[in-house]
């Protein structure tokens, strides 16, 4: 099955000419939104995409520029069209999301009390691949970003690999291109400064050209620009474009 990715926006947290990293992930007529970010519904009413046109919402951790989004969504999903949105969560990310992120927003006496009150919740769990639509299957993979706090990349139909936020894991990489037939590495980058709970340019630039080849940079500063063609053999992922994967 061949997927299609739409970056709603391919920035970092800060960015400011770039949308937050949210990607929608076209399986056919199956469209997934991964991560649901601060800046999500605007990005999504640039592109003409109404909501009721997404499937699903995927998260990858509760960041604001991946979960901020999420009330806008579900208010409007509610009271605008009447239906609860899909919610792929991993089991570890439902408490801190609802306790810690979205039960201020969005609970009601009565009406919303959790977190599946207002989403139709799926649970995702590390090592278990789970069929989203015929066509597109999701396994979740805990990766380093925030000490003591669950981040997960995803590993679409066994070949596609998308970073969350996280540090630099070559063996990861290595192990996803050469056991596991990874073609395709989306990739979260930090062009400058230290990575601390990131992956730099620098990190990156150190694979090899055979895994360089396969990856697409995204989670990017307003700096972009001036880093072109000096991202050996990795290039830059755009918003808004449609990459075939
Ligand atoms: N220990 C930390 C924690 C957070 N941060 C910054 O805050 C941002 C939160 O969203 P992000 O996309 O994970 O990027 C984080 C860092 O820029 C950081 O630089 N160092
Ligand atoms: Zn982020
Ligand atoms: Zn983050």
């Amino acid at each position: 099955m061949t997927l299609r990715l739409q970056m709603l926006g391919t920035g970092g947290a800060f960015a400011k000419k770039y949308f937050n990293n949210n990607g929608l992930l076209y399986a056919e007529d199956y469209t997934l939104l991964i991560d649901c970010g601060i800046t999500a519904p605007l990005a999504l009413h640039t592109l003409g995409k109404p909501l009721d046109e997404i499937d699903a919402i995927l998260i990858t951790h509760i960041h604001g520029d991946h979960v901020g989004g999420l009330e806008e969504f579900a208010f409007r999903m509610k009271y605008g069209f009447g239906k609860k949105p899909v919610l792929y969560i991993a089991d570890k990310l439902v408490r801190p999301l609802w306790e810690n992120t979205l039960k201020g927003g969005l609970s009601q006496d009565g009406i919303i009390d959790s977190l599946d009150d207002a989403f139709e919740v799926r649970l995702l769990t590390e090592g278990q691949i789970e069929r989203v639509s015929p066509g597109l299957s999701v396994e979740i993979i805990q990766t380093p970003h925030i000490p003591g706090r669950a981040s997960y990349s995803l590993y679409f139909n066994g070949e596609i690999f998308y970073s969350a936020d996280k540090t630099f894991q070559p063996e990861l990489l290595t192990r996803l291109v050469r056991e596991r037939n990874c073609r395709k590495i989306l990739h979260e980058v930090q062009l400058t400064g230290p990575g601390e709970v990131h992956t730099t340019l620098q990190e990156l630039l150190s694979l090899p050209p055979e895994i360089q080849t396969k990856i697409l940079l995204m989670h990017y500063g307003d700096e972009m620009e001036s880093f072109i063609g000096k991202t050996g053999e990795m290039d830059f992922l755009r918003q808004h474009e449609i990459y075939t994967l």
